[in-house]
């Protein structure tokens, strides 16, 4: 028999945006939904936070993909040689992807925000908890996620960024992939890793309430023209009317009691 499935065009458009993602995806009104604003007076130092065990081996990088909500650089996960151990999660975390969200001018971008400050963009390195035995798998658990997210700060230009930004004619419309090998996403993250920490969601749908959320205090630079970059992808495919890829943020959710604890003092 035919099977229908009802694929939910979710976005960030008025009519498909963050304010409608609840009639589909009920969770969206969860106990754990991402992201939040993080108020750094507010967040309980914990000195039993280890510091985040960050290796990734640049041999894992496999492409680069629009999926139609941002851009991806997708991993080889078959073994353990791209992981995130200790901060504050237990086990070891296989890197799946990275990805970004950002605005469509300097003031918006970023889906935390910190004491309400808001970074023109937000990268986010996607792990998963190897006691499951996929992605799929751990993405409905509520220790099955790992996110390290890292906000950009408008300066210099990020030479590490640049990189990833030069591959971008190759990938402007949806569901354009192009291979990109022998990236080490490690040369994204900040010098300090001095950490945020709570337990939220994923912050697209299904918004499954699966991550435990790493936000590095520290920020990276991204310059005026690199951002330009970002905001020149397109949201439709090839031979749809051009709609730029921008906004593609969900603003932050009610904290509804939880605590945010800080790797440092
Ligand atoms: N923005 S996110 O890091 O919460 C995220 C990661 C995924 F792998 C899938 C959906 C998501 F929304
Ligand atoms: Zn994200």
């Amino acid at each position: 028999c035919q099977t229908l499935t009802l694929t939910m065009s979710w976005g960030y458009a008025s009519h498909n945006g963050p304010d409608k993602w609840a009639d589909n995806f009920p969770v969206a009104n969860g106990p754990r939904q991402s992201p939040i604003d993080i108020v750094p007076a507010q967040a309980v130092y914990d000195s039993s936070l280890k510091p985040l065990n960050i290796k990734y081996d640049p041999s894992t990088s496999m492409d680069i993909l629009n999926n139609g909500h941002s851009f991806q650089v997708t991993f080889a996960d078959d073994t353990d040689s791209s992981s995130l151990r200790d901060g504050p999660i237990s086990g070891v975390y296989r890197l799946k992807q990275f990805h970004f969200h950002w605005g469509a001018s300097d003031d918006k971008g970023s889906e935390h925000t910190v004491a309400g400050a808001k970074f023109p963009a937000e990268l986010h390195l996607v792990h998963w908890n190897t006691k499951y035995p996929s992605f799929g798998e751990a993405a409905s658990k509520p220790d099955g996620l790992a996110v390290v997210g890292v906000f950009l700060k408008p300066g210099d230009a990020n030479p590490n960024l640049q990189k990833v930004l030069d591959c971008f004619d190759s990938i402007k419309a949806k569901g354009k992939q192009t291979s990109f090998t022998g990236f080490d996403p490690a040369c994204l993250l900040p010098a300090s890793l001095n950490y945020w920490t709570y337990d939220g969601s994923l912050t697209t749908p299904p918004l499954l309430e699966s991550v435990t959320w790493i936000v590095c205090k520290e920020t990276i630079s991204v310059s005026p023209e690199q951002m330009a970059r970002f905001r020149s992808l397109l949201f439709t495919p090839e031979g749809e009317a051009e709609c730029c890829m921008v906004d593609n943020y969900r603003p932050p959710q009610p904290l509804k009691g939880r605590a945010v604890r800080a790797s440092f003092q």
